[in-house]
């Protein structure tokens, strides 16, 4: 399969540090420590073209043991950061730019979570718009502003606190959240939607004349810096925007730049996919459960065997490119064995095709929340 930094395609020091501003490039030593959180065994890799309409970011965590072997794999990395003349770099990992959420529910509070966790950010610098006293006094408890209902000063409160404004709510709310933002926002705030469906046009229209904006799509394993996130630029996003908000999500996971038209199917597999595979991990568990092993053991092998297996996919090559998971299903499957019986059933069952259609009934559903 393809190589997931795609080397070739790298640009020069020179190149990163004009695409990527004053916030390090992916990829720089200050930047993997930045994310070397409790979560990140940190390899990241970078695959970027000048083109900005062409830029094509991927970040992931690896086992730390991986780093050094697959580092080799990528000589661009190695020596972007020995050049002389690359982009500025911060003194502290920490973004300085005051981030505030419109709704902070449970996406909103995992990225907050997963921001300070990743050392990205830090409480003191996070506010958050909440509509319910339970939210208020969660939200309190970890250390960060909170203010009121957006739509009763609490978006006026958020624009007056931060830099980067995150839209956190339902996309149902999120027509009268910008209204109610909109007169607030000034040429200093980037904001960005998490809102399943809703199109840049939507977010711009609804915004002042030249807001700038990015749409993301993360996951809630974001928490514990294991995201699949996607993202996609507004028409007056900067170079700086696209370099924080790769920053931002590359911080709590895997980020990849897309293109819009992508959206629903990222939607529909990685924003959605987390639910999906909780319901594996809990099934295999029962059928554990079933063949006689404790609930508690069960779970545990289940959810390690998830691990160790989507792993697989990224690692066993053990040269940074990925493995087709066909041919790592082969290697479980020995001939009249145990594991041909339980592929056999799976495949009477329809599970590939219960799977395709999960994902692409999610993407139908975000196509029609936009
Ligand atoms: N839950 C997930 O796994 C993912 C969710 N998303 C997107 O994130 C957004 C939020 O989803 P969840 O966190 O799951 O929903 P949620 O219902 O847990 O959180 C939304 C929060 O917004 C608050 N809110 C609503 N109106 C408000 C107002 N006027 N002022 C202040 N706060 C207000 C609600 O009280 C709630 O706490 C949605 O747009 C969704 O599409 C995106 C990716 C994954
Ligand atoms: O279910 C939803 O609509 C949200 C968006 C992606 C994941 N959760």
């Amino acid at each position: 399969m393809s190589p997931v930094g795609c080397a070739a395609n790298a640009g020069t020091a020179r190149e990163q540090a004009r695409i990527w501003g004053t916030w390090p490039a992916p990829g720089k030593a200050s930047f993997l420590h930045t994310n070397a959180g409790p979560f990140s065994r940190a390899r990241l890799e970078r695959c970027q073209t000048p083109e900005r309409s062409e830029r094509n970011v991927l970040a992931r965590c690896e086992d730390g043991q991986q780093r050094h072997a697959a580092s080799s794999a990528l000589p661009e990395m190695v020596e972007s950061e020995s050049e002389p003349d690359e982009a500025p770099q911060p003194q502290s990992g920490v973004l300085p730019d005051r981030i505030g959420f419109i709704g902070a529910g449970q996406m909103g509070e995992a990225l907050i979570r997963g921001f300070v966790a990743s050392g990205i950010s830090t409480f003191d610098r996070i506010s958050a718009s909440v509509r319910s006293a339970e939210r208020q006094h969660a939200l309190n408890s970890l250390g960060l502003q909170v203010f009121g209902n957006a739509l009763e000063g609490g978006a006026a409160d958020i624009a007056a606190n931060s830099d980067v404004i995150f839209l956190g709510v339902k996309p149902q709310y999120l027509d009268g959240i910008l209204e109610a933002l909109s007169p607030h926002v000034t040429p200093k705030h980037l904001v960005i939607s998490i809102a399943a469906g809703v199109r840049v046009a939507g977010l711009e229209g609804g915004l002042p004349e030249g807001t700038r904006v990015v749409r993301v799509m993360p996951n809630t394993p974001c928490l514990i810096g294991q995201a699949a996130s996607a993202y996609v630029l507004g028409n007056n996003a900067t170079e700086e925007d696209a370099s924080k908000t790769y920053a931002l999500m590359s911080s709590v996971g895997l980020a990849i730049n897309v293109e819009e038209r992508m959206m629903d199917a990222v939607t529909g597999l990685s924003g959605s996919g987390p639910a999906y595979v909780f319901m594996m991990v809990e099934a295999l568990a029962d059928g554990a459960v079933l063949a006689g092993l404790p609930r508690d053991k069960a779970l545990a092998l289940a959810a390690q065997t998830v691990i160790g297996a989507a792993r697989m996919v990224f690692e066993a090559s053990g040269d940074g490119t990925m493995t087709h998971p066909a041919v790592l299903k082969d290697k479980v499957t020995s001939p009249a064995g145990t594991t041909i019986s339980g592929v056999a059933e799976l495949e009477t069952s329809g599970v590939r095709g219960a799977l395709i259609r999960a994902v692409r009934a999610a993407a139908r559903r975000s196509e029609e929340l936009g």
